[in-house]
């Protein structure tokens, strides 16, 4: 039977190069990019269309940042198919990311330099706004918009007798003391990437406590440092190209520079393979590249404890209700009681 794949944010970076290594791994795949911008999707199609000609690929309309949005893609995907065998939550946005470069010469002659490399502890702050649902925008995209995908798509994710899986992109820059579970938004601090990726892994534990029984199985993978869109939003492409030699370099130290999006979506390749019940749920499944160039995957344990998982988990679920609820009273208002 075809294997039904759906990946978030795939018209760029690691999300598209998954996208090319799963038709290149199973030709019978239907996959369905989910993307906010149907133009850039498109133009992914297209490309995968030209190595993979025969390839079913479909699109979906997804801003993960918006309730609306999520809410009716959500049904689309009900309507086109009766199961998922992979969501993949890719998707992801660190705006206006700016670098502590005192903390990065004084971390360059530290004893701890190879884990600034690795994780940017201590180097990156970001500046986050509200979006229009009112919520923080890097935790509405990263984390929220995902899990009410998931929420809204239990019908063909639960229960169904197949067993199904959603991995998320965390990254190794998640941190427990960048989250604090009484703002699980950051509305208040100036990490709010670091703080969304600490929250998808207390999530996906809590996700696979509740869910597993029915079925669905949650993971959580790092890419490593890839040269995409993102990064290039911290740091201009040229300046990316020009220091490419002292990334190599460093890539001897650190396996985590992967660099390219081929070698950051290894993780999620590797888990497309595995069989859930072989997975852990406290682990984090890093794609790493070796000094020689050899990619590989390393499951870490993540810094996370049960109980704060399920207080997150209670706080979200609250929160959905919230949110559910505001848009059946916008609908009210809008249409009457009719029904839609
Ligand atoms: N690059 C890196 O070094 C690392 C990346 N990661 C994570 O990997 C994931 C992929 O990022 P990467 O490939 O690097 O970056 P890119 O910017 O290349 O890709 C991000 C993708 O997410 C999409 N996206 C962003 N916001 C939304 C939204 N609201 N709704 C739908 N799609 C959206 C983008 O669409 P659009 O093109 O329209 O903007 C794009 O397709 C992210 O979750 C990121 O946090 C983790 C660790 C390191
Ligand atoms: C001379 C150069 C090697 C200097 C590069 C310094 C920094 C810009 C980078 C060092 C570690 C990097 C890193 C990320 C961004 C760029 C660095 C801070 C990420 C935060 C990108 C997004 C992630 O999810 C994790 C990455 C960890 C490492």
């Amino acid at each position: 039977m075809e294997k039904v794949v759906i990946v978030t944010g795939a018209n760029s970076g690691v999300g598209l190069a998954l996208c090319e290594r799963l038709l290149t791994e199973d030709s019978q795949l239907r996959l369905c990019l989910a993307c906010r911008n149907m133009q850039r999707a498109q133009a992914a199609r297209s490309a995968l269309l030209t190595s993979h000609n025969n390839a079913n690929i479909d699109l979906l309309h997804l801003d993960v940042g918006s309730v609306e949005s999520v809410l009716a893609a959500a049904q689309e995907v009900k309507a086109r198919y009766n199961r998922i065998d992979f969501l993949y939550l890719n998707a992801g946005i660190m705006p206006n990311p700016q670098i502590d470069f005192k903390a990065f010469f004084k971390g360059l002659f530290s004893k701890n330099v190879i884990n600034m490399f690795a994780t940017a502890e201590g180097l990156l702050s970001q500046q986050d706004r509200l979006n229009s649902d009112g919520l923080q925008e890097v935790f509405a995209t990263n984390l929220f918009g995902h899990f009410l995908l998931i929420r809204e798509l239990e019908p063909l994710l639960c229960g169904t007798g197949d067993t199904s899986r959603v991995v998320w992109s965390s990254s190794s820059n998640a941190r427990r003391s960048a989250f604090n579970i009484d703002d699980m938004q950051h509305s208040s601090g100036t990490e709010p990437y670091s703080s969304s990726k600490y929250a998808v892994d207390l999530l996906s534990l809590a996700l696979n406590r509740h869910k597993n029984n029915q079925g669905l199985f949650s993971s959580v993978i790092c890419p490593g440092l890839v040269m995409t869109n993102l990064t290039y939003g911290i740091l201009p492409s040229f300046f990316w190209t020009l220091i490419m030699p002292i990334m190599w370099l460093i890539r001897i130290f650190t396996n985590t520079f992967t660099l390219t999006p081929y070698n950051g979506a290894e993780a999620q390749h590797w888990l497309f393979l595995q069989k859930p019940e072989s997975l852990d749920p406290r682990a984090k499944y890093h794609s790493l590249t070796s000094g020689l160039g050899k990619n590989y995957v390393e499951s870490r344990q993540m810094d996370i404890d049960d109980e704060m998982s399920d207080v997150l988990y209670s706080n979200i679920i609250e929160l959905e209700q919230e949110v559910r609820s505001k848009v059946s009273k916008a609908n009210t208002a809008k249409y009457g009681n009719r029904e839609r």
